[in-house]
C-alpha cells in the first residue's frame, strides 16, 4: 500500500504481511514510515492506494478492532486521574478485561495505583500505556516505541511482559530504534526505510547480514577505490590536523566504494586514517598487504549492531528492495493481506547511539 503526506510518500507500495502468533520488529530511521503503517493497520488512517485488512476485516470498522490493542508513540493520559482508574476506564470498554490489581503488578505499577497520572514520571507513564494496550486481552498489539525513555530496568520489566503476553498466543507488531531492543524481543525483523521494505527475515538472518567487521588502517599513500568488499568507507586526514578536518573525505555507499574517494586526493602532509567496513577483514587485510602500499596501525573490530545496520540502510537504493525483502502484504493474524507503506528517513535517531554508548 501506499500512503502520502502531500509530496511526502511515507510508505510507497509496501506489502507486509504478520501471521497469528508473531512477534515481529519493524525498524527503520526517524521518518522511514514506521507510525504511518501502524496507523494504517489500526485503522486511524487510510492508505491512498492499496488495501489494508485487520482480523480480515477493514480496520477503520470498530468491529475489526475488537481484538487490537495499541500503544502509540505519544500518549496523553488524563491527568487528574488515579492511575487504577484509567486502567478500570479502559478497561470496562472490554468483554473480558484482565483485573486492574493483576496489570499494575505485571507492570510495576501497584504502588502508583492511587496516584494521579499527571505526577508519574515519563517512564511510568510509559508503563502504563503499554499496559493499557493490553487491557482488553488484545489478539494482536501494536506498540509504537514501547521503551523509549525508558531505564535499563523498567525496560527489561516491559520486555518481559511483551515476551510472556507472546507466550500466551499474541501477535506483536513494534517498532524500535533500539537494535538490542528488536534483538531481545522479535523473531521476525522488517528494516524499513525510505518508504520502502528493505529487509524482512528471521533476526538470525538480519543479524548475519549486518555481520561487517570495521577495518581501520593509516597510510601517507591513496588507497585506491577498488578495495574489495568494502562497503562503505571514510578518510581522514592523519595526525594533528584531523582533529580540525571537519567531515570525512568520502562516504561511499555501494560496494567497492573505494577508500580515498575522488574529493581531496591532493593528499595530507600527516597521510590518512582510512575506516573500512567490510564482512571479509581477512581478504581485505590480505589485499593490502598483498598491495605493496605502505600502511600502519592497523585495527579490526566488529562493527556496532548501529553501524552495521546504518550500512544496511545506505546500502540499497532507495525503492529497491534488497534480494533478502519478502514480497508480500501485511496481514494481521487471520486476516487478508495488509499493504502498507513507509516514508522516507535519514539516519538512525541519535539518541539511540547516545543511549546506547551511556549504557
Ligand atoms: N500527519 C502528517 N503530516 C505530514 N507528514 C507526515 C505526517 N505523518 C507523517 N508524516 C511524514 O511521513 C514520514 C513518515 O513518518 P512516520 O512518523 O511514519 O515515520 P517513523 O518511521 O515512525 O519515524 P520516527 O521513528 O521518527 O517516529 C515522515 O517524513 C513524516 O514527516
Amino acid at each position: 500500500m501506499t500512503r502520502r503526506f502531500g509530496d511526502v510518500v511515507a510508505l510507497d507500495d509496501v506489502t507486509l504481511e504478520v501471521g497469528a502468533g508473531e512477534l515481529v520488529g519493524l525498524l527503520g530511521p526517524n521518518g522511514a514510515g514506521k507510525s504511518t503503517l501502524l496507523s494504517l493497520v489500526s485503522g486511524q488512517r487510510k492508505p491512498d492506494t492499496g488495501v489494508v485488512r485487520l482480523f480480515g476485516g477493514d480496520p477503520r470498522d470498530a468491529s475489526s478492532r475488537q481484538g487490537l490493542g495499541l500503544t502509540p508513540q505519544e500518549t496523553g493520559l488524563p491527568a487528574t486521574l488515579k492511575v487504577r482508574e484509567v486502567v478500570d476506564f479502559v478497561g470496562k470498554h472490554y468483554a473480558n478485561p484482565v483485573p486492574t490489581g493483576e496489570l499494575l503488578e505485571q507492570f510495576g505499577l501497584s504502588e502508583l495505583a492511587g496516584r494521579q497520572t499527571g505526577a508519574m514520571s515519563g517512564g511510568q507513564k510509559r508503563r502504563l500505556a503499554v499496559a493499557l494496550s493490553l487491557v482488553g486481552r488484545p489478539r494482536v498489539v501494536l506498540l509504537d516505541e514501547p521503551t523509549t525513555g525508558l531505564d535499563v530496568g523498567a525496560r527489561q520489566a516491559l520486555w518481559a511482559a511483551i515476551r510472556e503476553y507472546h507466550a500466551n498466543g499474541g501477535t506483536v507488531l513494534l517498532t524500535s530504534h533500539y537494535l538490542e531492543e528488536v534483538q531481545a524481543l522479535a523473531q521476525r525483523v522488517v528494516v524499513i526505510d525510505q518508504g520502502v521494505v528493505k529487509a524482512d527475515d528471521t533476526l538470525d538472518a538480519i543479524l548475519r547480514r549486518v555481520g561487517l567487521r570495521r577495518v581501520v588502517v593509516r597510510s601517507t599513500a591513496d588507497l585506491g577505490t577498488d578495495l574489495p568488499g568494502v562497503v562503505r568507507s571514510e578518510r581522514t586526514p592523519d595526525g594533528p590536523a584531523a582533529r580540525t578536518a571537519g567531515a570525512p573525505d568520502a562516504v561511499g555507499g555501494t560496494a567497492a566504494a573505494g577508500a580515498a574517494g575522488s574529493a581531496g586526493s591532493a593528499g595530507s602532509a600527516g597521510g590518512w586514517r582510512y575506516e573500512l567496513f567490510t564482512a571479509d577483514a581477512d581478504e581485505l587485510v590480505r589485499t593490502l598487504v598483498t598491495s605493496g602500499l605502505p600502511f600502519h596501525g592497523l585495527e579490526i573490530r566488529g562493527a556496532s549492531l548501529e553501524e552495521a545496520f546504518e550500512q544496511m540502510v545506505a546500502r540499497a537504493p532507495a525503492g529497491t528492495a534488497p534480494p533478502g525483502a519478502r514480497p508480500g502484504a501485511t496481514t494481521a493474524p487471520g486476516g487478508a493481506p495488509t499493504p502498507t507503506g513507509a516514508t522516507p528517513s535519514g539516519t538512525l535517531d541519535r539518541r539511540t547511539s547516545e543511549e546506547e554508548s551511556a549504557r
